[in-house]
């Protein structure tokens, strides 16, 4: 079965700064794939690259069979996304936002499915409510519901948890891992190392652009490894290895700079 989602050398460049360092990773179909990485190290614009929200500098890749770069109305049409840090529409209730969204997915029993939405992450409440008045949790729970309105077969969702309390994240993860134990697959953005650990199947690790490692939560497990110490030592090291490398890069300098003195 071809992966779900599939880069070769993908790069992004903001000028001088390589965001993306050529990332080749394949992700399979029925995975709860978390993408891990400190601030800055290009998790979110991996996200917008394989949505055809922005074009790659050089490389490629392939969801769901569309290449987002030439196909990015398809490729957003067929996937679910919750971008980072987004708000929903100010000017709409919640209730139009889910209806709004509806429309342009073309889901013909909106209504039903948004208060099953609105039941399940426990807002109901707030559906009249104009967006901008919501709480920063509540906005996330109708990101979250936007998202999957339409059962995508691959969602791609960009810090999901970071403003649910302990509940709802609990619920949020228990759907998530339902999700994709029906077949359909998750490429989740997270910071929280205990999150990805327990629900993801599989993960990457990026730092400063560059793929550090891909693998299977199980494999560690097996070892009786915790991720967040896996990550940790390994994203420490990448660290020390910048350091010395910079000083050995400064000394040369010196020494040349001695040498033509
Ligand atoms: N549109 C842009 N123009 C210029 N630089 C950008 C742009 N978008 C991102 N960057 C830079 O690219 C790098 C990667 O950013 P990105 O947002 O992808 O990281 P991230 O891993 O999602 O970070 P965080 O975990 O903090 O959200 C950062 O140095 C960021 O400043």
């Amino acid at each position: 079965m071809p992966p779900v989602i599939l880069t070769k050398n993908l790069t992004k460049n903001f000028g001088e700064l390589r965001a993306v360092d050529s990332v080749t990773l394949s992700v399979e179909k029925g995975s709860l794939f978390g993408l891990l990485g400190p601030n800055g190290s290009g998790k979110t614009t991996m996200i917008r690259m394989l949505t055809g929200q922005m074009k790659e500098s050089s490389g490629s890749a392939e969801v769901l069979g569309i290449d987002p770069a030439k196909e990015p109305v398809k490729v957003r049409a067929a996937v679910g996304i919750i971008p980072e840090q987004e708000t929903p529409p100010s000017f709409l209730t919640a209730e139009e936002y889910l209806s709004f969204a509806g429309k342009i997915r073309k889901i013909g029993d909106i209504e039903e499915k948004a208060e099953w939405w609105f039941d399940y992450l426990d807002f109901a409440d707030k559906k009249d409510v104009l967006c901008k008045d919501l709480s920063r949790g509540t906005r996330q729970k109708l990101m979250f519901a936007q998202a999957f309105l339409h059962n995508p077969d691959l969602a791609l969702i960009d810090e999901p948890l970071i403003n649910l309390d302990p509940v709802m994240q609990r619920k949020v993860k228990g759907f998530l891992k339902d999700y994709t134990d029906s077949g359909r697959t998750i490429f989740l953005s997270t910071h929280i190392l205990e999150i990805a650990g327990e629900i993801c199947t599989d993960f990457a690790i990026l730092h400063k652009g560059k793929l550090l490692h891909t693998g299977k939560v199980t494999e560690l497990k097996e070892k009786d490894i915790h991720l967040d110490d896996f990550f940790m030592e390994l994203v420490e090291k990448e660290i020390i290895d910048e350091i010395i490398e910079g000083k050995e890069r400064g000394e040369e300098g010196i020494v040349e700079r001695e040498k033509n003195a």
